[in-house]
């Protein structure tokens, strides 16, 4: 057994207001220890570790300075919050982060008072700490809304939205930009180069400016403390910048890791001044621990790990990863067609389009969080003749939603999207599961929406997608690794609107949209078992629909049942249209369609979540027997 790291000072700190009764000077050592706790908790959990370690020193600072939770501390993507969680009453479930039935890996209302907003998506902080402003003023209280915000969530257009709408609304928020120098990977883009240039110091203002200038924003009360620790820190209130233009009042740089600097200068914003103002603290990713600090992600993200050696526990996989099968097809395809092109939205490893950009940098667009951006981007090379590939997540995918719609789909342009982490996505929870892509993408007129149902169709559709150049198309594929399937040289180009028969039977049809075909395969077996011949069919369409065989397996099954990985309104509902307009539901067929549940998931293990949803081998034989009102149990469905 390990034993936990010594936290003396951290024992007698269970929420914020004990924390306010230590002296300034013991906060270095509270630092050190909820360091220590939080690596601790991270090593035997995995999860978001670089971004959290960075931000120790402001977490504490803020709650040492702010009544929390009547004040309203709100931290963007919320991946950087344990330390936050560690110090508001969560420490004794540290250990739980990202499991089942633990803590959520990111701000959760439901999770507590300390938590006024939920989070996990970027740059979404700026918006409802202004909305919180303004419901402030408007119910006539003091309270103070902070929101912390990171460099890299600071690319999305959303954030520009809300700071100019709070410089226009003169309200009374506190933006902390957490200036690390990094998102995911190496932040991009004119802002990022933007902020580097103010914190190197080429536009400070003299010192002598500076106290003016504090002294007209503070009143004349003003802290002598804050002009000596930005004057320290080399960080001088900067004159002129874009944050002051949109009607903000800039302080920083400053050192996010030393409370002299951090606490004046918070304090003397709590105590004084009026308008919105953003205080530009530069801080280190991965702080504190050395293996974070000297890697090139900076830890963003880790599995369990050694926290001696830092070496982070990896099982051998037993096939390739979706992303990974992605990415090499890409690069192939794009080989051999110099029109193709990828776009990222700020997670090159996370997509595989990292190995596009090392055989093709030229050809590869990181364009930083900003996914509306990278869908109309993208719709732009396509006006051209290009053949984008903009790769995204299918949650992230949700936000540049108007713009698959308005710039792509309207207008016909044959943009592709490689759509990954598509289903349960395990330890990142509801905010992060790839629910609703089918849904919303297979409504929209002129769409091919393809479903990989395993990592050899990955290839068949990435080629596809390459090949297909009359109107917009999609190819989804979960998280994690493949099922092993030999992999060919090269994919084939599929015909649109055809599935393929896996199996045939006479009495159950077994209709699947992507990966849950190997569950499908399974619960046949039971199901022939059991004396119920059953077809298993990969759909691989779920626009266009293969018609023709809907309607064999309509007109020649007594069951049939749709299952997805996606939530109700996908491809289910696009096969219970087609049966039902054309009359095929008034015979007497059992129609069945297996979704995800209408709840939002918590984080487990996919397999756990799998059998919740009723989505694996089990579920589907369940529904089936209990669609012919037979009870039954199938050795695959047993586990
Ligand atoms: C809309 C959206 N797109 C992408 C992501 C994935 N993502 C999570 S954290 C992150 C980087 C954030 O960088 P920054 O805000 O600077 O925080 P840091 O990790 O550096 O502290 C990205 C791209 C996300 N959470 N939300
Ligand atoms: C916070 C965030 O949005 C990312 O860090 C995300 O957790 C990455 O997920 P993957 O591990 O599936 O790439
Ligand atoms: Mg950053």
């Amino acid at each position: 057994m390990t034993s936990l790291p010594l936290t003396p000072l951290l024992d007698k700190v269970r929420y914020p207001a004990d924390l306010r009764e230590l002296e300034d000077r013991d906060l270095p050592q509270l630092a050190r220890e909820v360091r220590d706790e939080m690596i601790d908790a991270v090593s035997k959990t995995g999860g978001h570790l670089g971004a959290g370690l960075g931000v120790v020193e402001l977490t504490i600072a803020i709650h040492k300075v702010f009544d929390t939770p009547n004040d309203r501390l709100i931290f963007d993507v919320g991946h950087q919050c344990y330390p936050h969680k560690i110090l508001t009453g969560r420490r004794d479930r540290i250990r739980t982060l990202r499991q089942e039935g633990g803590l959520s890996g990111f701000t959760k209302r439901a999770e507590s008072l300390y938590d006024p907003f939920g989070a996990a998506h970027s740059s979404t902080s700026i918006s409802a700490g202004l909305g919180m402003a303004v419901a402030a003023d408007l119910s006539g209280t003091d309270r103070k809304v902070i929101a912390v915000i990171g460099d890299g969530a600071m690319s999305a257009g959303m954030a520009y939205e809300a700071l100019n709408n709070a410089g226009a609304l003169d309200a009374r928020l506190i933006v902390i930009l957490n200036d690390n120098d990094m998102s995911i990977a190496p932040p991009t883009g004119a802002m990022s180069a933007y902020l580097a240039r103010l914190a190197s110091g080429r536009t400070y203002m003299g010192f002598r400016d500076l106290g003016k200038k504090l002294t007209a924003y503070l009143g004349k009360t003003v802290d002598r403390a804050i002009t000596r620790a930005v004057e320290h820190a080399r960080g001088y209130v900067t004159g002129g910048t874009m944050f002051e233009e949109m009607g903000f009042y800039h302080i920083g740089p400053i050192d996010g890791h030393s409370f002299e600097h951090l606490l004046p200068v918070l304090r003397n914003v709590r105590d004084n001044g009026q308008g919105p103002v953003l205080i530009h603290v530069v801080t280190q990713k991965g702080k504190g621990y050395a293996p974070a600090e000297a890697a090139a992600d900076k830890y963003h993200g880790v599995n369990k790990f050694d926290v001696i050696t830092g070496a982070q526990a990896k099982a051998k996989p037993n096939a390739p990863s979706y992303t990974a099968v992605f990415g090499e097809a890409l690069v192939q395809e794009a080989t051999l067609d110099e029109k193709i092109v990828g776009i990222t939205a700020a997670m090159p490893s996370g997509t595989g389009l990292d190995k596009l950009a090392e055989i093709f940098p030229k050809r590869t667009f990181d364009v930083g969080i900003a996914e509306q951006h990278a869908v109309t981007f993208a719709a732009g090379l396509a006006a051209e003749g290009f053949k984008p590939f903009c790769a995204l997540y299918s949650t992230f995918l949700q936000r540049g939603y108007d713009q698959v719609v308005h710039d792509v789909a309207i207008q016909g342009l044959p943009v592709r999207f490689p759509i990954d982490r598509a289903g349960f996505v395990g330890a990142d929870g509801p905010t992060h599961a790839g629910s609703f892509d089918t849904g919303f993408l297979a409504s929209l007129p002129g769409f091919v929406v393809m479903a990989a149902a395993d990592e050899a169709e990955l290839k068949h559709m990435v080629r596809t997608a390459a090949a297909y150049d009359a109107g917009p198309i999609s190819f989804r594929y979960p998280r994690g690794e493949g099922v092993g399937v030999q992999l060919p040289e090269r994919g084939e180009i599929l015909e649109i609107g055809k599935g393929r028969v896996m199996k045939q039977g006479t009495k159950v049809a077994l209709l699947s949209f992507g990966t849950r075909l190997a569950d499908c395969l399974l619960a046949a077996e039971d199901l022939d078992a059991a004396g119920l011949s059953t077809t298993v069919v990969d759909a691989r369409f779920a626009k266009p629909l293969d018609a023709d065989l809907i309607r064999q397996l309509a007109r020649h099954h007594a069951v049939l049942v749709t299952v997805e990985e996606g939530a109700v309104g996908g491809f289910g509902s696009q096969v219970v249209q087609l049966l039902a307009s054309e009359g095929l539901l008034d015979n007497g067929l059992k129609f069945r369609s297996l979704v995800l549940p209408d709840f939002w998931m918590d984080q487990a293990k996919p397999e756990v979540m799998y059998a919740k949803a009723g989505l694996d081998a089990a579920g589907i034989t369940q529904t089936v027997f209990k669609a012919l009102g037979q009870a039954g149990v199938g050795v695959n469905a047993a586990g």
